[in-house]
């Protein structure tokens, strides 16, 4: 081994050491799954960081996946502030993909590191709560807000994380994909970002991190911010600066940390071991969204 791989393991020990036993939740996007060897790399990325002690829960999405099968069938995807309008023929569609091909996909890949992965969705032992959807939409200031209903769409109610806790005490890596259950046992299609930072409140997570398809959240001319805090945030939805799926994932950042979660950052998933390198490094990468 060369000094220089030595130097990188012993750097990592002061990490490794703090985050022993922590629950990091990992919202893992649509986005970030495009290429097979960084759906490898991130399949050895979670397998490493449950055998060095840390308890990782994975949140998937598939907006682009959802999308193709829906383009292949004939049926076009339109989106509201990030959420896709969702009528029954849609639900469907949304379930099989993400809790099919995506789902077992990710579980797949983990298992094949030698983890052990197990995928749930938000139905399995009454995981995701929901209620329907409506979304307040204003195109600007001088116009009134108009309320949208976007069909089968869902916000989270209440998590019950029991399915969570058992599987990973005993070793399991839960991998959750973000379709939720009704009062009257109707099924909703729910952003996953929402659903990944209602699950990381309700495991009191110590790290939260979303991964996508940009370096983190950009300022106007495109540069990353690497601090954001939530008057900015605020400031930037306001002037369109941050928009479309930016605006969940910052939004659900900023309501995990109002509600117990330790540290939350928004990171590039197409970046190879992303996630090592914003966990194990002093500079991290991305963008940390703070209150
Ligand atoms: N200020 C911003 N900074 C970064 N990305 C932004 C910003 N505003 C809007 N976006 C868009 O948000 C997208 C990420 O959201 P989304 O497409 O839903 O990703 P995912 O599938 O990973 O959830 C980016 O690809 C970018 O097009
Ligand atoms: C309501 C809503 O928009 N649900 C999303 C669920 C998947 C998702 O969130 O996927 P990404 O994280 O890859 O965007 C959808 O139908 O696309």
């Amino acid at each position: 081994m060369s000094s220089n791989v030595a130097d990188i393991l012993i750097e990592a020990l002061p990490y490794i050491r703090s985050f022993k036993d922590m629950t990091i939740v990992i919202k893992y996007g649509g986005h970030a799954m495009v290429d097979e060897q960084l759906k490898e790399d991130f399949a050895r990325d979670i397998t490493l960081l449950k055998f060095i002690g840390l308890n990782p829960v994975v949140v998937h999405g598939g907006g682009p996946q959802i999308s193709k099968v829906l383009d292949q069938m004939g049926i076009s995807s339109k989106f509201v502030r990030g959420m896709r309008l969702t009528d029954a023929p849609t639900m469907d569609v949304v379930e099989m993909v993400l809790g099919g091909k995506v789902n077992k996909g990710i579980v797949s890949q983990i298992n094949q590191q030698g983890g052990k992965a197990v995928g749930l969705s938000g139905k399995d032992g009454g995981l995701i709560q929901a209620e329907k959807l409506h979304i307040v939409y204003q195109e600007d200031e001088n116009k009134p807000p108009e309320i949208i209903d976007p069909g089968l769409v869902g916000q989270v109610t209440k998590i019950n994380p029991d399915i969570i806790n058992t599987l990973t005490a005993k070793g399991f890596i839960p991998i959750i994909a973000p379709v939720g259950t009704g009062a009257s046992g109707e099924t909703y299609n729910i952003n996953a970002d929402l659903v990944a930072g209602h699950i990381a409140q309700a495991l009191s997570a110590g790290r939260f991190i979303l991964m996508t398809d940009v370096d983190g959240v950009l300022d106007q001319a495109g540069n990353l911010i690497s601090s954001i805090d939530a008057q900015t945030i605020k400031k930037n939805i306001k002037d369109k600066t941050i928009s479309g799926g930016m605006i969940p994932k910052i939004e659900c950042a900023l309501e995990a940390l109002e509600n117990g979660v330790g540290k939350t950052h928004i990171i590039n998933g197409k970046k190879p071991h992303a996630l090592i390198l914003e966990l194990f490094t002093d500079e991290g990468i991305g963008t940390q969204v703070t209150i």
